[in-house]
């Protein structure tokens, strides 16, 4: 799914309105209707409802939502916030059909603004995506009370006072609990600065157009579910585990050979057809006893890993997990980045070499997947203030050194050679737990091996692994989730896009 910015939404709209085609305030119609649908579902309606209106389309839309809700009962407040004169047309209409139900009251001034009664509900429709400038003036003034207050706040298409696509976090923002956006998220909210702005954000459909939207060039998107299983490939009936790769793990170190189990467990769960993990020899009978599937080359150390086992008849390598940075790993990473043609991830310590060793970042081979978290990114490119400043390094990042990178997190961004960036739309806070990046490196290790493009490994394998993590949040908890838990699930979220395929 595309992301669009700001411009792109207002064409999209007009040629959706053009072609379909379809009257604009019929539009609008079915954007509150949704909005409304989605409303009336989560609250009922004894709520008591106060809804901010702009004078744009944002406006219009919550004038059309005051209208459905009190005709689905609600009692509802309605408070016009006069910040211009000038009104949109659709908002004119709307405010004519509302006034044949309610009497709608204005905001001039700060001295109209008005006291927010306790166990009140708010709906913010002040300013959508024309937002053009930052909040000022009694309307900041409003949006102040609005988040001191201790009302629920449902925002419609955004929070007012945040942009679309960039920096504004210093100014005047609803903090909603809540945002329903329609049909497209924007790039603000896959943002961790802006969680506080948001709230939960949902995606309710409108019906804009398909082709347009399909020829709209953006560097953002956002992986659905349907994306996602796109990229699954079918295993065939007459097939052998040679037919699935070989890939080959060099992970683990004394005291931290979970890590390397993790992701030798994941990778087999992934449907590679075959494992070898290089192991220092302290591993050795941990791997063979806790997963017998995974064959062993054993390093001559018994603490950490010094050699490169042999490459021949390997079809994807993974390095990084619980490794360490001995002089001698280090040579390890230098010397399979010199000797590897396959492709490669680099993972945890194998990251923290990297950027200590900025000459060695330089020859990793071009496609090769980095998955940092942010701190790892850090150290790999350096310093950043905010998030989207950050988005912008990751890019210049990837374009420079012709990897592929994935920012892991909420919404972990994987960014393309090309500068493109995908956003994930799965996984949940119980995934913050030791381990859960190891298994992200077996699974994407696992799809590399399978003959999946370096692309399609990353954004599918980042799928998997919040999809995983989504299902063992339905029976573990959030809390009590640990990462064995993401890999015990993969086969149920390989069951769960296979579902979607079919339904295709
Ligand atoms: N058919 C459609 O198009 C559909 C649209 N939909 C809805 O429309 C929303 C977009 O509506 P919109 O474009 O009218 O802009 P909106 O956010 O309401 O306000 C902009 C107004 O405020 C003004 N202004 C801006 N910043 C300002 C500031 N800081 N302080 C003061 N004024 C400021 C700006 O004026 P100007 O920049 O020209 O000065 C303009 O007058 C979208 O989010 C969705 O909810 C849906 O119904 C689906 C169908
Ligand atoms: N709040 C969150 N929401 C969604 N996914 C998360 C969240 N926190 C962590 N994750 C995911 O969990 C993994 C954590 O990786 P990492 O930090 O490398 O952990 P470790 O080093 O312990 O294996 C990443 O894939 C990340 O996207
Ligand atoms: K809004």
């Amino acid at each position: 799914m595309k992301i669009l910015n700001a411009q792109q939404i207002k064409e999209l709209d007009a040629f959706t309105i053009r072609h379909e085609p379809i009257a604009s305030i019929d539009l609008m119609e079915r954007a509150s209707g949704q909005f409304a649908d989605w409303f009336i579902q989560k609250f009922p309606n004894n709520t008591p409802v106060l809804i901010f209106c702009g004078v744009g389309n944002n406006g219009g839309d919550g004038l059309a939502v005051a209208r459905m809700l009190c005709q689905a009962q609600f009692n509802v407040e309605v408070m016009v916030v006069r910040f211009s004169e000038k009104t949109s047309e659709d908002f004119q209409v709307n405010e004519q059909r509302l006034n044949k139900l309610i009497t709608i009251q204005n905001i001039h001034s700060e001295e109209d603004i008005p006291l927010i009664e306790e166990g009140v509900v708010i709906i913010d429709a002040i300013f959508g995506s024309g937002l053009s400038r930052p909040i000022d003036g009694f309307t900041a003034q409003l949006v102040r009370q609005i988040n001191h207050s201790q009302a629920t706040v449902i925002s419609i298409d955004t929070p007012s006072g945040l942009y679309c696509s960039s920096n504004n976090s210093d100014t005047h923002i609803i903090e909603a609990d809540y945002t329903v956006s329609f049909q497209l998220p924007k790039l603000s909210f896959l943002l961790p600065q802006n969680q506080r702005f948001t709230g939960t954000w949902e995606l309710v459909e409108i019906g804009l157009d398909p082709e347009f939207i399909e020829q709209c060039e953006t560097s953002y998107h956002f992986i659905t579910s349907e994306d996602a299983s796109h990229l699954l490939k079918k295993r065939k009936k007459f097939s052998h585990k040679g037919h699935y790769g070989h890939a080959l793990l060099l992970a683990g170190s004394f005291g931290k050979m979970g890590a390397a189990l993790l992701s030798a467990k994941a990778t087999l769960r992934t449907g590679v057809g075959l494992l070898t993990c290089h192991l220092p020899l302290c591993g050795y009978s941990i791997m063979q006893t806790a997963l017998p599937e995974a064959m062993c080359s054993i390093d001559h150390h018994e603490h950490y890993i010094t050699e490169v086992p042999s490459l021949a008849k390997i079809n994807a390598i993974g390095i990084g997990p619980g490794l360490n940075q001995h002089v001698s790993t280090i040579h390890v990473l230098e010397k399979l980045i010199q000797e590897a043609k396959q492709p490669l991830v680099f993972d945890a310590d194998a990251l923290n070499i990297l950027a200590e060793h900025k000459y060695l970042l330089k020859q990793v081979p071009e496609n090769s997947i980095l998955t940092p978290h942010p701190k790892e990114f850090e150290r790999l490119a350096g310093e950043t203030i905010n998030d989207y400043d950050r988005l912008k390094l990751l890019q210049e990042f990837v374009i420079e050194c012709n990897v592929i990178v994935v920012l892991k997190g909420a919404h972990t961004a994987i960014a393309l050679p090309n500068g493109s960036i995908y956003f994930n739309s799965t996984g949940n806070p119980g995934m913050a737990t030791a381990g859960s990046g190891d298994v992200l490196t077996g699974i994407i290790l696992s799809l590399l091996a399978q003959n999946y493009t370096p692309d399609h490994a990353a954004i599918l394998g980042v799928y998997l692994h919040g999809l995983a993590g989504d299902l063992a949040r339905e029976t573990e908890g959030e809390e009590a989730l640990i990462a064995s838990d993401i890999v015990e699930y993969l086969g149920e979220a390989f069951a769960v896009l296979r579902n979607v395929q079919n339904e295709e």
